[in-house]
């Protein structure tokens, strides 16, 4: 795929991957292209060019698309006068979704003592773990992150390695753009590195190798 905004061109003949049953890292400088290119997977924002596709069908096609993918992306936006409980009922409701899923997936990030809060006052860390809880409604095979670490203290930063292990272990896809490497280094199985908006390394990663070396020697 390819994206230009006017003259810049953020994505240039990118493809790559993504394997199921696996945490891939989605690396890159600065201005790289990579939120462009999330946003492309996600329906958000339409290819210059190319096409990307969730298990081989574009996120347009894709019917129920909740229950394909969950994604989490910089900034997301909630009403601050909702509880958490409410924002996570309204978009299940919207979803068709079961009317289990909100206590489960408030449960499955560890929300569940602040469900009836206002998210107003809610931290970032907290904003992230309901951006997740919202991801996570549909039960989702593929999860679509970006910077999911922004804001979390180190226990969270620990919990987040765990479960997105675990969710990938259960057979799903997690697609993960961060800068912090030491933490994706800790669970990465694959590794898509980007800069310039070109692909510049993708494959399998063992874990042996320290990722910021690779990253370095790559996109540095
Ligand atoms: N809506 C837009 N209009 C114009 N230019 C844009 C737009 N969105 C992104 N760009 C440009 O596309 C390029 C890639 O941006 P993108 O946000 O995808 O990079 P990134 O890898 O996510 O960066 P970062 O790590 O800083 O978040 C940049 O040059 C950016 O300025």
């Amino acid at each position: 795929m390819s994206k230009s905004f006017g003259r810049v061109r953020a994505v240039d003949d990118l493809s790559f991957d993504v394997p199921a049953g696996a945490v891939t890292a989605f690396l890159g400088p600065n201005g790289a292209g990579k939120t462009t290119t999330l946003r492309m997977i996600l329906g958000l924002v339409a290819p210059t060019s190319g096409e990307t596709a969730v298990a081989g069908v574009p996120y347009r096609d894709l019917d129920r698309p909740l229950e394909h993918v969950g994604a989490v992306l910089e900034a997301t936006a909630f009403h601050p006068g909702l509880s958490a409980y409410q924002h996570l009922e309204a978009m299940r409701v919207a979803a068709g979704l079961g009317s289990e899923r909100v206590g489960q997936v408030l449960a499955d990030v560890d929300l569940g003592t602040a469900a009836h809060r206002r998210i107003g006052g809610f931290s970032l860390g907290m904003r992230q773990r309901l951006a997740l809880a919202t991801a996570l409604l549909g039960r989702p095979h593929t999860l679509v992150l970006d910077e999911p670490a922004n804001g979390l203290d180190p226990t969270g930063m620990r919990w987040l390695r765990g479960f997105l292990r675990g969710y990938a272990l259960d057979g799903n896809s997690v697609l993960v753009s961060t800068h912090v490497l030491t933490e994706i280094q800790q669970i990465a199985d694959h590794v898509v590195i980007i800069s310039g908006g070109r692909l510049r390394w993708s494959g399998p990663f063992d874990g042996d190798r320290a990722l910021e070396e690779l990253y370095l020697e790559v996109a540095g």
